[in-house]
């Protein structure tokens, strides 16, 4: 077998990443190096409210647009592997593999019900109701984002024109593996996060009979998964001829069992040689890092030895990110797409758009320089004194783990300005980052232990952002050298496969590199600290409220 270490880097991998707005394609080399990117968005519809839905053929479809992209004028015998990643959506295909409405308007075209879909709240309230050994896995509470829901969502909602019809449930990340190699096995990592298999145990039949979805236990399982592999195991003999013409790269090349998109971030960032950059974790083992994927939604990964329970966050699961640890996954259902919705409603955004287009800057670049302007002598940070906000405005996934819980802001005044408009920026941003805090501190308590952020996604190319998560959390935040991250664990899931490196521990260690350090503010520690206390009072209120709206 070749040695990934002893390559002059002359072998490329492919990576593609499937975000909740749009495909990423790369081509990585061996040491972790991205020579080529392309990007292109795909389709979302929101018939009702909280229904999310995708078409799996548009996504395969800009999947093949970006990897034909990054793949041009490449000597094609240099690609040795493919790996994907995607969000945690479902996928349903009927027992031709052709897809299957997941809609009461019967449009084939919307195939799948995205992860931050919330339609089956009464079925996930059932299923925690039973309180079935699996559900310690996720956290003791099963999140509505879940599959087991949204499964019985489409039995019961949607029996003649969808669930008898079926014949493949898929996670995205496993449709597209299929799609490349025509093998239906299933991830370790997307079953065991988010459809209840054991790494240990496997499936447990009286969870799938209690909750009125026996059907599935029929023929072995055949609809969600009888062969489960590792993440970056090679997929039968390799990319389809089918496949390969349509992906435009050599047919037969290795493709691996793919990761979530959050877990392929985590591979991206968390095994990087941290020597020289004054980090404490350079001297601590590597349970001591939290990976952050921060996208659309925020995911919080941090591995152990040994099982750690935490209420209110995902897991313990087993080998689901990096091979012989456990995984806990805190998160944030909106993250990227709160600061989004708070900058985007205001009514000094078209203003900011416009000054925004006339310097050729992103919004967000253009924000955090106003709020530099108007900081005048103090720390940016500070601007928010008397403005704070809550930041569920889509449930709480961690460390609550409800929900039922809104958004809330107060300090709000009758200005809006652009000056308004950029402090409530700051105060989402700065909440998101209390809601990372308040995650630690839930994880640090049952047992993890940890000293250092690594960021990744497109909030990380956020200098404000960052900063403020490490002033908030108190711990340095490390950013990868290669900003897109995420393609990078796609590209090591396509290595691993591909033999070039022994382990996907031995990939990581090599393709993952430190780009740069932002360490926290500690003279802002106090304020910071006070505003916590109000972010942590402001969830209390609410419940209040909510006791006493409810109350007779
Ligand atoms: N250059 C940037 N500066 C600030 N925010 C950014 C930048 N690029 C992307 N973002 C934010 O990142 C979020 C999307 O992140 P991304 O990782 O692309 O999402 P996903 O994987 O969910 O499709 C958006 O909400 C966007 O506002
Ligand atoms: O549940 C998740 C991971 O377990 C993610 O939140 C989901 O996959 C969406 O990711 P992104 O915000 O990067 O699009």
């Amino acid at each position: 077998m070749m040695s990934g270490r002893d390559q002059e880097p002359s072998h490329y991998y492919v990576g593609i990443d499937v975000g909740t707005g749009s495909v990423r394609a790369a081509l990585v080399d061996q040491r972790g190096l991205l020579l080529a990117f392309a990007e292109q968005p795909i389709k979302k519809w929101e018939p009702q409210f909280n229904h999310h839905e995708q078409s799996s053929e548009d996504i395969w479809a800009a999947c093949c647009l970006v990897t034909k992209e990054v793949v041009q004028g490449i000597d094609a015998h240099r690609i040795r592997g493919l790996g994907f990643d995607a969000t945690c959506s479902l996928v349903v295909l009927d027992k031709e593999f052709h897809p299957l409405p997941v809609n009461h308007e019967g449009d084939s075209s919307r195939n799948v019900i995205m992860w931050l879909d919330h339609r089956a709240v009464s079925q996930v309230h059932r299923i925690n109701e039973t309180k079935h050994r699996v559900l310690q896995y996720v956290g003791g509470v099963m999140s509505v984002e879940m599959q087991a829901p949204k499964l019985l969502w489409l039995k019961e909602n949607l029996r003649e024109i969808c669930w008898d019809k079926a014949g493949h449930f898929f996670d995205l990340p496993d449709f597209l593996s299929w799609k490349a190699t025509g093998v239906t096995a299933r991830s370790l990592c997307s079953l065991v996060c988010k459809w209840t298999y054991s790494a240990e145990k496997g499936w447990d039949d009286s969870f799938w009979k209690m909750i009125g979805l026996e059907d599935l236990i029929d023929d072995n399982y055949s609809k969600i998964g009888n062969l489960v592999l590792l993440p970056g195991a090679s997929l039968g003999i390799g990319l389809t001829p089918e496949a390969a013409r349509e992906l435009g790269l050599p047919s037969g090349i290795a493709v691996a069992a793919s990761l979530i998109d959050a877990h392929a971030g985590g591979l991206g960032v968390i095994g990087a040689d941290v020597r020289g950059h004054g980090l404490t974790c350079e001297r601590q083992p590597v349970t001591s890092r939290l990976a952050v994927i921060c996208g659309t939604s925020s995911c919080h990964m941090g591995i152990s030895k040994d099982p750690v329970f935490v209420p209110g966050v995902w897991g313990p699961y087993f080998s689901a990110m990096v091979p012989g640890f456990w995984l806990n996954e805190g998160g944030q259902s909106v993250t990227g797409k709160l600061i989004d919705h708070m900058v985007q409603g205001h009514p000094a955004f078209p203003e900011l758009q416009a000054k925004a287009t006339a310097r050729c800057q992103s919004i967000y670049a253009y924000l955090n320089g106003h709020l530099d302007l108007i900081k005048k002598a103090q720390p940016v940070g500070f601007l928010t004194v008397d403005l704070h906000v809550w930041p569920d405005f889509h449930g709480n996934r961690s460390p609550l783990a409800d929900l039922t819980l809104k958004g809330m802001v107060t300090g709000l005044t009758l200005s809006q300005d652009l000056d308004d408009l950029a402090i409530l920026y700051l105060a989402t941003v700065q909440a998101i980052a209390f809601g990372t805090r308040f995650i630690i501190e839930t994880m640090e308590a049952a047992g993890h232990s940890l000293s250092t952020l690594f960021l990744c996604g497109g909030l990380s190319k956020n200098p404000l952002f960052v900063q403020m998560h490490a002033d908030i959390t108190g711990m340095p935040v490390v950013l990868s050298q290669e900003v897109e991250s995420v393609l990078v664990g796609a590209a090591i899931l396509g290595a691993c496969a591909s033999g070039d490196f022994t382990s996907v521990q031995e990939a990581m260690a090599r393709m993952s590199k430190v780009g740069k350090v932002v360490f926290p503010e500690h003279a802002d520690k106090k304020y910071y600290d006070k505003k916590y206390q109000v972010f942590l009072r402001m969830v209390e209120h609410q419940k209040e409220y909510s006791a006493i709206m409810n109350g007779s």
